[in-house]
């Protein structure tokens, strides 16, 4: 394991903003940490990060303590943005890997191919402050990993980059993991965690309500979502034994089963003499397992 927390608790006076969490991370692994504002994402960043103290608990990077570990090592996309905004994109971006230590055909090498990946050709010598936001996210990004950090941390990478950024942002992350790179990143845009974690923990008020592999969690709950497009009524349908929920989805049916071994019956009914444009039992999406496990307060 690369990246290990056992049993890390962060108090602020008598308010425990993250409560016995525990969760490992492999090498070249992306990790998502999800959980809904105050959940404790950013403050478990701070503590990997060294930038607080754990109350409590152990951190260990390749089994040291992380607060050993040589910091270039690590690479972090802060949630609060911030670049200068008098400094031209390119000087900016030289600043950063020379603080790092690099030297300047290094940071070149880094720049010309970052700077093509993310469409901000144009934007070289532009200063910082005439970029648009996403622009400068993206800037601040190739800020956190123009090293090539061994382990990536990035809160809330994806918010406020429009749908041809998002997909840039996805080819980029995973282009760091076939690298070797270790990616730990927050989201509440759950698609996203979906498309890109091998491995997630999923917070609620500081505790950790499942740590582990995407697909253990999806088959927690079983491939119990049905998408049916047919002639048969929906409340034919929804007289079946095992259907706890059905919804109409515009042409399709959606029923959600108590569990998968209802599918079939409701099978032998719609696939008897009627035409069948879609029958598709699935696992239950990120998003929806979400709001099953958080309950009804995720807006
Ligand atoms: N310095 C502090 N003093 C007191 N309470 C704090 C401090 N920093 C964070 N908290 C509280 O700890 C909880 C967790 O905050 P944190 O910023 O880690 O959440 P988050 O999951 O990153 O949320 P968001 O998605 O909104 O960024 C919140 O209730 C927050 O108010």
């Amino acid at each position: 394991m690369s990246l290990k927390l056992e049993h890390v608790v962060k108090k602020y006076k008598d308010f425990t903003a993250v409560n016995d969490l525990n969760f490992s991370i492999g090498k070249g692994e992306i990790f998502g940490l999800i959980g809904q504002n105050g959940a404790g994402k950013t403050t478990t960043f701070r503590m990997i990060l060294d930038l607080q103290e754990p109350t409590s608990g152990t951190i260990s990077w390749e089994g040291k303590p992380i607060n050993s570990v040589n910091r270039d090592i690590l690479g972090y996309l802060p949630e609060e943005r911030g670049i200068f905004p008098q400094m031209k994109v390119e000087e900016q971006l030289y600043f950063f890997g020379e603080l790092r230590g690099m030297n300047r055909n290094e940071i070149k090498k880094e720049i010309d191919f970052w700077i093509n990946r993310f469409d901000l050709e144009d934007k070289r010598k532009n200063k910082a402050e005439t970029l648009s936001k996403g622009n400068q996210q993206k800037v601040q990004l190739i800020a956190s990993f123009i090293h090539k950090p061994q382990f990536l941390i990035l809160d809330e990478p994806f918010s406020g980059l429009d749908p041809v950024n998002r997909d840039l942002l996805k080819n980029a992350i995973l282009l760091l993991k076939n690298q070797g790179t270790t990616i730990l990143f927050s989201s509440h845009q759950m698609d996203n965690v979906e498309e890109l974690c091998d491995h997630l923990c999923l917070l609620k008020r500081g505790v950790s309500l499942f740590s582990g592999s995407l697909l253990d969690l999806k088959k927690q709950y079983g491939k119990t979502k049905l998408t049916i497009r047919t002639n048969v009524s929906t409340e034919q349908l929804g007289r079946m034994s095992g259907v706890k929920e059905i919804k109409q989805d515009r042409e399709d049916i959606v029923l959600t089963l108590m569990d998968e071994s209802y599918a079939k019956p409701i099978f032998d009914v719609v696939s008897n003499g009627n035409y069948i444009e879609k029958f598709s039992l699935d696992y239950l999406s990120l998003d929806e397992i979400f709001k099953d496990k958080v309950g009804g307060e995720h807006e």
